[in-house]
């Protein structure tokens, strides 16, 4: 038996005091140590900030309060995710502690659907790089480029975006970096994975985006995206580099296009600890609403009929997740992949499409026959002959929700689970306020982006937001803590119970199916202590001691990891002598305890 180490031994314990090798103007330009007004007189001595800072010392809840005021007097969610991104480049604690501090109302600014915005006018807004740019016509530098933000302990986390279909608004190039770079905060901010153990990567293939190529501030490569054998290479040089620089990194990729995301998951699946959150983190999380409300309902899963509307990336991970779990429990595959009805731009997805079918959805496309007199490509028509218990949009496709479509819904079973998922919220296939007016309050709903509470019969309801936010960073974590060398299908179902079991509507059914966004942290801890519980029965940990035998000592293992936004206080070392972490290169390194 290995020994058991004290809480403080492990390399991401985020506790005790920060080496520091940074001093006067460096020092407060370094968003990881920096620490504005809050200096201490002693810090301020040692670390030759005299004259260089006001002479008033603040705590973090007052810069807290001054920043609050700054980012309120912004007047457009734009504007305001813009004030944020600069105080990202200054401040780390400062900047989480805020969003921390005004989660709910922020987290639709930092994330979807304003960030969305925000990629949209990348090369508008641009200020300063924040991650690492690679292109495809310097394949061949991609490992010494890799290697300048870290060495092989440096890093966690990287998610990685090609850019091509960013949340609902598609190809936007070498803005694609938005992307990773929000999914990181939210690592940090839902989870607790430290910042500066974070890498967000754009892979710059080209952009078949007009509006972009035509735009002379343009930032990314002004060519046709590359498609095909030199796409394939400069992905697998990609990878391999991952592999050999930070062998114990998470790869996370997010926002692929529909030939690539899940292609790629399946070839480096076996190869490395990776996950694709449009795939597998909307499938953890839908599959997590859908489990409350059956049990809303009153159903079994196993019992439930589910029309996918728009089975791209995430549709057909949301219909894999959900046959998987029907055919857990208890029926055959078979029987499980029909109750899945797919339905995308030629209708109900049939086996006459032959060729026209992606391989996610040639196994869920009905027999024509069943449909031979009926319209396959009105949806209405669909659900009156499925009667369907769940619908779910991830089309792209707004308002495809009709009055009728929701209706037609209703008609046919009691309390219809309704999920309009397509982000942004622009993007939506109906609205929350919509469905609960065309059903009388029965619809169950959940949607991708935020919304305010609605109104209806005077009763108010709290939309539960589906986002895979909610899931990735909770998984994500467990697999950094445990080392996971793959993450396997048992432990993404093990984070869809940890999170179904954390649902508000299991003790009032008048409450939303998933938690809300200010218990995300708390919920993260939870989905990662059962990530990492099914790692060690699988035998994928690389840490050896973890405390799984004891649900409490497993959680206080996990959060006692977890980063905080909190000011260390700073330990001054020698320049020559210090490690790249306490000379703050790049902003990135390693910054634990042992340090
Ligand atoms: N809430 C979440 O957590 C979450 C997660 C991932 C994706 N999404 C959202 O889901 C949407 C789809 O994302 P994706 O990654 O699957 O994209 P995708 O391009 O892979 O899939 C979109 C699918 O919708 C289909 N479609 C387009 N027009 C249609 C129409 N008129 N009728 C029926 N189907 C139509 C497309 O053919 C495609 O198969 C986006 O808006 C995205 O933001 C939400
Ligand atoms: O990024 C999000 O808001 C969720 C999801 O990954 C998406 O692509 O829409
Ligand atoms: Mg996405």
């Amino acid at each position: 038996m290995p020994q058991k180490r004290a809480l403080e031994d492990y390399p991401l314990a985020a506790k005790g005091p920060l080496e520091c090798a940074l001093e006067g103007r460096a020092l407060l330009n370094s968003s990881f140590f920096n620490k504005g007004s809050a200096f201490t007189v002693q810090e301020r001595k040692d670390f030759g900030l005299e004259g260089m800072l006001p002479v008033a010392i603040h705590t973090l809840e007052e810069q807290v309060e001054r920043a609050y005021g700054q980012y309120s007097s912004r007047d457009s969610p734009l504007a305001k995710n813009s004030f944020m991104t600069s105080m990202k480049y200054q401040n780390d604690v400062l900047y989480y502690k805020l969003i921390g501090t005004h989660i709910k109302e922020m987290f639709s600014v930092i994330y979807t659907p304003t960030e969305g915005e925000a990629i949209e006018n990348y090369s508008r807004l641009f200020r300063r790089p924040d991650g690492c740019f690679l292109n495809i016509l310097e394949k061949d530098n991609i490992g010494p480029i890799l290697s300048k933000f870290g060495k092989e302990e440096d890093i966690d986390y990287i998610v990685v975006s090609d850019g091509e279909e960013i949340l609902g608004i598609g190809d936007q190039g070498v803005g694609g970096i938005g992307i990773s770079t929000a999914k990181l905060v939210l690592t940090t901010l839902c989870a607790g994975v430290h910042p500066n153990r974070t890498l967000p990567v754009v892979l710059d293939c080209g952009t078949n985006n007009k509006v972009l190529i035509e735009d002379e501030l343009y930032l990314g490569l002004r060519q046709p995206r590359v498609r095909g054998a030199e796409y394939d290479e400069f992905i697998e040089i990609f990878v391999q580099a991952v592999k050999k620089q930070f062998p114990k990194a998470m790869l996370h990729f997010e926002d692929f296009g529909l030939q690539n995301a899940r292609r790629l998951l399946e070839q480096y699946r076996p190869q490395l600890t990776c996950f694709n959150d449009d795939v597998q983190g909307t499938g953890v999380v839908t599959m997590a609403a859908i489990m409350a409300a059956a049990k809303v309902a009153k159903m079994e899963v196993k019992d439930l009929r589910v029309v996918m509307f728009g089975a791209g990336t995430a549709g057909t991970g949301i219909a894999d997740q959900f046959r998987d779990a029907v055919a857990a429990g208890g029926k055959s595959k078979e029987e499980a992949t029909a109750q899945v009805w797919l339905v995308d731009k030629p209708g109900l997805l049939l086996k006459s499409h032959g060729d026209q079918l992606t391989t996610a959805q040639t196994t869920y496309a009905r027999e024509d026959e069943e449909w031979s007199s009926k319209d396959t490509k009105d949806l209405v028509t669909i659900i009156r002959e499925v009667k369907p218990h769940v619908l779910i949009g991830c089309s792209t496709r707004p308002k495809s929700f009709t009055e009728e479509v929701v209706k037609e819904m209703a008609k046919h079973v009691e309390r219809p689970a309704i999920f309009p998922l397509s982000n942004p919220t622009k993007l939506h296939e109906a609205s929350p306020e919509d469905i609960y007016a065309w059903t009388d309050g029965k619809a169950l709903v959940a949607t991708g982006s935020p919304f305010p509470p609605v109104e209806h019969n005077g009763k108010k309801f709290d939309i539960a937001e589906c986002n895979n936010a909610t899931a990735f960073p909770g998984i994500g974590l467990g697999c950094i803590l445990s080392r996971a060398t793959r993450l396997s299908d048992k432990m993404l179902v093990a984070a869809i119970a940890s999170l179904a079991a954390q649902s508000p509507a299991l003790k009032d059914p008048t409450r939303p199916l998933l938690p809300d966004v200010e218990d995300v942290r708390r919920i993260s801890a939870q989905i990662a202590c059962a990530v990492i519980k099914q790692a060690v029965e699988e035998g994928l940990n690389r840490i050896e001691d973890i405390p799984v035998d004891n649900e409490e000592d497993l959680l206080d293992w996990v959060k006692g990891q977890m980063w905080n936004p909190v000011y260390r206080p700073l330990k001054k070392v020698d320049k020559s002598t210090s490690s790249r972490a306490a000379k703050g290169e790049l902003g990135i390194g390693r910054l634990g305890a042992s340090e």
